[in-house]
C-alpha cells in the first residue's frame, strides 16, 4: 500500500469519530455542487464548451467505451505510482492542467491551487492567463515544489521572451505551449451572458505586471491607461500567423523541456518531434475550442503510435476519475492533466478543496490499478482494456 490509498483508510477511521468528508469522493458530483456556489457567469465559463458541446460530451463518451478487465493473483501488495515526466519527479502520473482566471472560482485563485499542489507534491502547470502573477504563484507553491509554465504565445515576441524569462527565474522547469487557443472559439454560454473575464481585468495579471507590456502601454497600468491596456491585451493575446518554423524561436529562448498542448493529429505529433519538442499533450481543450472535434481519448492511440519513444505523450480532456487515468495510461499516455474537477474543488473549498480532489483521484487510481492486477503506471497497457 502507499500513502495515496491510505487516504481511503483515513476517511473510514474519521467516521469512527462521526467525521465525514466535507466534499463528495465521487468527483463527478463536484460540478453540480459548484454550480450552487458560483455566479452564473463563472459557472458558465468553466463548465461550458464550444458550440453545441458535442466534443465535450464525446470526451466523456470515449472513456465509457473502454472497459477495464481486472486480473488477480499477481501480488499487488507493493504499489508505486511515482513517475518521472520531462525531468520532474511526480508522486503519481497526474498534473494540474493550466486553468486561467482562477479568481473567478475563489478569491485566492491560483494561489490556493499552488498551495494545494505544493502540499501534495503534485506538479501545477500555471496558465499565462492566470489571475495572479508568475512570481506570486511560485511563492505560494513553495521552494522546491515542482511547477511548469504554460505559454499563450503573444504576438509581441519581446513579451513572449519576457514571460519565459520570468517563468525560468521563478523556478518553473518545463514549458507547455498551447496551440489550440490562439483565439477563443464560439462559446455560447459565455456569449449568451456577454461574459469574458479578461475584459473585466481578470486573467491579465501576467501582462499587466510585465515590463515589456507596461512599456507598450506607456507605463504601469492605472485607471488612466487601463482601457488601452485591455485593448493591447486583446490585440496581442494570440498569434494566428504562427507556423511550425516559429518553434525554433521557442527552442532558442527556453533551455528546459517543451511540450506542445492541443495535438490531435499523428502528423502534428511527428512535426513536433521533428521540431525538437520533448513532449506533446493530446488535448482538445476540454471541447472548448472545436465543437465536433474528435474525442481526445480517441486521438490518443494514433499520436502515441506516431511519436513512439521520441517524445513524451501526455493527455487531457475528460479525466474525471482514477479509472479514467488508468485508461488514458493504458492507451499510451505517460501522465494526464486533471482540469475541471480541481477548478470545482477550488470553488467549493479553496486550497483544501483542491487537495481533496487530488487525494481522491490519486487514491482511486491506485486502488483501480491494484484491483486490476497492476502495481506501476508503466505496467498499464491496452491489454487491460476491452471495447464496451
Ligand atoms: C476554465 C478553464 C480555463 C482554462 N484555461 C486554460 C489556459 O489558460 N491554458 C490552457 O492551456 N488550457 C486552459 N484550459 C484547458 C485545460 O487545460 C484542459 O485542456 C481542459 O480543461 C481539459 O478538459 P476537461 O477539463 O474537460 O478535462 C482551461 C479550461 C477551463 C475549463
Ligand atoms: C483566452 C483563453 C484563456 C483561457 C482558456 O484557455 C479557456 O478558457 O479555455
Amino acid at each position: 500500500m502507499s500513502a495515496l490509498a491510505d487516504f481511503q483508510n483515513s476517511i473510514y477511521l474519521q467516521g469512527l469519530g462521526d467525521v465525514r468528508p466535507s466534499l463528495p469522493t465521487d468527483l463527478t458530483r463536484l460540478e453540480g455542487l459548484a454550480e450552487g456556489v458560483l455566479s452564473a457567469q463563472a459557472f458558465g465559463y468553466v463548465a461550458g464548451s464550444a458550440g453545441s458541446e458535442a466534443t465535450a460530451r464525446a470526451n466523456r463518451d470515449a472513456f465509457d467505451r473502454w472497459r477495464i478487465v481486472p486480473r488477480f493473483l499477481r501480488d499487488v501488495a507493493h504499489r508505486d505510482l511515482s513517475v518521472d515526466v520531462l525531468g520532474t519527479a511526480m508522486p503519481s502520473p497526474i498534473l494540474l492542467a493550466p486553468i486561467g482566471v482562477q479568481s473567478i472560482f475563489h478569491p485566492d485563485g491560483e494561489l490556493a491551487t499552488a498551495r494545494a499542489a505544493g502540499a501534495e507534491g503534485v506538479t501545477m502547470v500555471l496558465s499565462t492567463a492566470s489571475s495572479h502573477s508568475i512570481e506570486e504563484v511560485a511563492e505560494a507553491n513553495g521552494d522546491g515544489a515542482p511547477r511548469w509554465y504554460q505559454l499563450y504565445w503573444p504576438k509581441d515576441r519581446d513579451l513572449a521572451v519576457s514571460f519565459l524569462e520570468r517563468a525560468k527565474a521563478a523556478g518553473y522547469t518545463a514549458l507547455v505551449v498551447t496551440l489550440d487557443t490562439f483565439t477563443l472559439a464560439w462559446r455560447p454560454r459565455d456569449l449568451d451572458q456577454a461574459y469574458l473575464p479578461f475584459l473585466r481585468g481578470i486573467g491579465v495579471a501576467n501582462y499587466f505586471s510585465d515590463p515589456v507590456f507596461q512599456k507598450a502601454v506607456g507605463g504601469p497600468v492605472t485607471d488612466a491607461n487601463r482601457d488601452a491596456a485591455l485593448l493591447h491585451w486583446v490585440a496581442n493575446f494570440g498569434n494566428p500567423s504562427l507556423t511550425w518554423d516559429d518553434l525554433v524561436f521557442l527552442r532558442d529562448h527556453w533551455d528546459g523541456p517543451i511540450a506542445l498542448k492541443g495535438v490531435q493529429h499523428p502528423d502534428d505529433a511527428r512535426r513536433a518531434v521533428d521540431a525538437g519538442m520533448d513532449g506533446v499533450i493530446v488535448s482538445n481543450h476540454g471541447g472548448r475550442q472545436v465543437d465536433g472535434a474528435v474525442a481526445s481519448l480517441d486521438a490518443l492511440p494514433g499520436v502515441v503510435d506516431a511519436v513512439r519513444d521520441q517524445a513524451t505523450v501526455l493527455f487531457d480532456s475528460g479525466i474525471r476519475t482514477g479509472s479514467d487515468v488508468a485508461k488514458a495510461l493504458a492507451l499510451g499516455a505517460k501522465a494526464v492533466l486533471l482540469a475541471r474537477p480541481y477548478a470545482y474543488g477550488l470553488a467549493l473549498g479553496g486550497q483544501a478543496g483542491v487537495q481533496h480532489v487530488l487525494r481522491c483521484i490519486q487514491a482511486e487510481l491506485e486502488l483501480t490499478m491494484a484491483l486490476s492486477g497492476v502495481t506501476r503506471p508503466d505496467e498499464l497497457s491496452p491489454e487491460i482494456l476491452v471495447r464496451a
